[in-house]
């Protein structure tokens, strides 16, 4: 038996390459509770993280959040195009109530520790999502990302009191999978590995 088929490695794969991008319309109720929720998220503490800065943090929202989300979408959505018609700002407004479990991943790039580049600091945020999706995978649950510029926006800071340093990166939605699309093809290997002799 070579080291690739030990029961783990075959897991590993199988999760890690059944993961998918599932949009929040498509992932309906139940979502896990806040038992599953505290695992997850003991997974994404289990990140890398260069000096353990502790770059980033998950807000977990409930419904007040989520309300205060919702206007924050709807605020920067007519900031940014005054001519936003009343049912693009509703939809706007709706897209934090879809999905039964939300959270906001924050980066925090406030450390004053130049040994630790804000970009390191980036990857560890993504190896903590990354685990937090594949432990939800691992537990049935299907998981989808979402941005965009109201990331940015002033009334979302405002809304969940970022301060200068600190940035939304995006929502993650958790649930069940009512449909799902053909799976992404990956980029084979050779496009994203440069062997240096
Ligand atoms: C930080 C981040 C933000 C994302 N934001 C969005 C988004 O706003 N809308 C969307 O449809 N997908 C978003 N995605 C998901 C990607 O579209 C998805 O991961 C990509 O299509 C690859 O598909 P897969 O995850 O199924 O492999 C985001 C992914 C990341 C890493």
């Amino acid at each position: 038996m070579t080291p690739d088929d030990t029961d783990l490695a075959v897991l590993a794969d199988a999760l890690i390459h059944s993961r998918q991008h599932i949009g929040p319309k498509r992932l309906v109720a139940p979502g896990p509770d806040e038992a599953t929720l505290r695992v997850l998220l003991a997974a994404a503490a289990a990140a890398p993280d260069h000096q353990q800065l502790r770059p980033w943090r998950f807000h977990v929202l409930g419904p007040q959040a989520r309300a205060r989300l919702g206007e924050a979408f709807a605020q920067a959505l007519q900031e940014r195009d005054p001519a936003a018609t009343e049912s693009q700002v509703a939809d706007a407004r709706d897209k934090a109530l879809r999905g039964p479990v939300l959270l906001l991943a924050v980066a925090d790039l406030r450390a004053d520790e130049p040994g630790v580049a804000e970009a390191e600091r980036l990857v560890s945020l993504g190896a903590a999502i990354q685990n937090l999706l594949l432990a939800a995978q691992a537990r049935g649950w299907g998981s989808g990302l979402t941005s965009g510029r109201s990331m940015r926006s002033t009334a979302l800071r405002q809304a969940f009191g970022l301060q200068e340093g600190e940035h939304a990166v995006c929502c993650i939605t958790l649930g069940t999978v009512s449909r799902a699309k053909p799976a992404r093809l990956r980029p084979a290997v050779d496009e994203i590995a440069r062997w240096e002799p």
